[in-house]
């Protein structure tokens, strides 16, 4: 077996993204341990989006190395390689089939053949009904599992996406402002998922809700112009003078 060159799980090394010569990334470098959670913070346009988009091999770099696993260069595979190998990525809109119940979106999640029909009307192996029950109770959805999925609350919905996520196993999962939009309890309710989450794989989230950030309590790193601009604790993150005045500050 190949051993990994870095024992860290995601490590972005000096990538730079042009867009008609406007620098999105930066030189950007950012390491990601296996089971961490990072919090990015930053201005609009300091490179958080143009960052998930290299990572899930949406956006090419123009410079820059994405290693996952000490061993796969992102920025050489497509989408779809990069999922399979493990991330995956929550957009802000949440996107479940409105139609079917809340426990269907998951088993949809879970089966391969994505088709609804015939994943729906197969028969259900004990080993799936198990999965089920077990990502509905993790993503808190066990008393609504038999509503539509249209019917819930934005914020169930988000969780519902994040349990269709986590049915695919990821061993990273990126997720894009998670509280917007959320009520001041659904908030602090998914700070408490993620932390949970993240006791078994890594997670990044970008957000802008410093009161959701604090709730997660983990290492803070603040893009600005495509780079890095501070990284560490929250307190040590948001007290540095250039993040209060490019940032927290306006
Ligand atoms: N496809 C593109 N073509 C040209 N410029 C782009 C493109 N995508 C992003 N940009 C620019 O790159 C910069 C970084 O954008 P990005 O969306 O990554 O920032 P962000 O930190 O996610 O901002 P926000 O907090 O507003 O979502 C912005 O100035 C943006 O206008």
């Amino acid at each position: 077996m190949t051993e990994p060159v870095t024992p860290t799980l995601l490590y972005l090394d000096n990538v730079t993204v042009s867009f008609d010569g406007f620098r999105a990334l930066n030189a950007l470098s950012l390491a990601i341990d296996h089971a961490e959670m990072r919090a990015i913070i930053g201005p609009n346009g300091a490179g958080k989006t143009t960052m998930m988009d290299v990572i899930t091999g949406k956006t090419r770099p123009n410079e820059g190395s994405a290693l996952f696993e000490g061993m796969h260069d992102l920025t050489s595979l497509d989408e779809a390689a990069i999922a399979e190998l493990g991330i995956g990525r929550k957009f802000q809109t949440p996107t479940v089939f409105d139609m079917h119940t809340v426990e269907d979106n998951v088993l949809l999640a879970l089966k391969d053949d994505r088709r609804p029909f015939s994943a729906l009307f197969s028969r259900r192996t004990a080993s799936e009904r198990e999965r089920v029950d077990a990502l509905l109770e993790r993503v808190r959805l066990t008393a609504h599992r038999r509503r539509k999925a249209g019917e819930l609350s934005h914020g169930q919905k988000q969780w519902l996406e994040i349990g269709m996520l986590l049915a695919q196993e990821p061993k990273l999962l990126l997720v894009d402002e998670p509280a917007a939009g959320m009520t001041d309890q659904e908030t602090a309710d998914t700070a408490d998922l993620l932390r949970d989450i993240a006791k078994t794989r890594a997670v990044v989230v970008v957000e802008h809700d410093m009161t959701f950030v604090r709730d997660l309590d983990v290492k803070v790193t603040c893009l600005h112009e495509g780079s890095v601009l501070a990284e560490g604790p929250l307190d040590v993150v948001s007290a540095n003078e250039r993040v209060i005045e490019v940032y927290l500050g306006r």
